[in-house]
């Protein structure tokens, strides 16, 4: 369908005797805010790394933008638009949190990391550029006035707003986030939403894992969730809170 940004197809992956994910397949349209759910060791972070090309799938596989997903190509998730954020942050600690996002620009552009370290009076331009592009992000993502901070010594909200900043360098069609709202207080949490709303408003689909169902619920267009590697349903956040099947393995507790 030409509306669907990515489709999983029957996707599979065992990890010995545990199955990860049983013939998962879901779709997500674009512009949408796509949320995933379900209880710890479900799947969904597996899903992400299946999709991302950090791990093979034993069955099934993706279709992104129109074309197949090779399944043993992790640098290719990236160059074709999609990016990730880490469940456990992944940043540069010393690395200011300026050079963690023009990193991630370099994804984008000709010259890439050896030809920025080389310097040459070609590179020179591109990278007063990508410093620029990344100084904007840090706008986008509210924390300009830590550009020159090293990156371990920015709050833990500061740091995942760095992540996707980061992530958002790389100009992804598809933005995935690995429970952003963790660890963050009530007011963190209110800004990022503000934050997540926004990316989309500016034209990038976005897959959510988070374990803050008010979150989840409340910004997200369709919700799935997974229960020991199935996909139990897919459907408007209204319908997938009163799903009983959903109730029993998830929300009720
Ligand atoms: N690299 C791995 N090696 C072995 N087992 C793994 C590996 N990665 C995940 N698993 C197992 O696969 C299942 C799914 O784990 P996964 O991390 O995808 O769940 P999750 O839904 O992301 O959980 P959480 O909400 O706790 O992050 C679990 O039983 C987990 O122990």
């Amino acid at each position: 369908m030409a509306d669907m940004l990515l489709e999983a197809r029957a996707v599979a992956k065992h990890f010995g005797g545990v199955k990860a994910l049983r013939d998962v397949s879901l779709g997500i349209r674009r512009g949408e805010i796509y949320g995933l759910i379900g209880p710890n060791g479900a799947g969904k972070t597996t899903f992400f790394n299946c999709m991302t090309g950090l791990y093979i799938p034993d069955g099934g596989g993706f279709t992104f933008d129109g074309a197949p997903l090779l399944a043993d190509a992790p640098h290719q998730a990236a160059e074709r638009g999609i990016a990730r954020t880490f469940q456990n942050i992944r940043l540069f600690g010393n690395m200011t949190a300026l050079e963690n996002v023009m990193v991630g620009r370099h994804v984008r552009t000709k010259a890439g990391v050896f030809g920025a370290m080389l310097q040459n009076a070609a590179t020179r331009a591109e990278e007063a550029a990508i410093r620029q592009k990344a100084i904007d992000l840090l706008h986008y993502v509210r924390i300009e006035d830590r550009a020159d901070d090293l990156a371990k010594n920015l709050s833990y909200g500061d740091q995942r707003r760095l992540e996707i900043a980061r992530a958002l360098a790389t100009e992804p069609k598809l933005l995935c986030l690995d429970e952003p709202a963790a660890g963050m207080n009530a007011t963190e949490t209110e800004e990022l939403r503000d934050l997540i709303d926004g990316i989309r408003r500016d034209g990038t689909t976005i897959l959510l894992i988070e374990h803050d169902v008010k979150l989840v619920m409340g910004l997200c267009d369709r919700v799935a969730v997974l229960d020991y590697g199935a996909l139990v349903i897919e459907d408007v956040p209204a319908v997938v809170q009163k799903d009983q099947r959903v109730i029993e393995a998830y929300l009720g507790a």
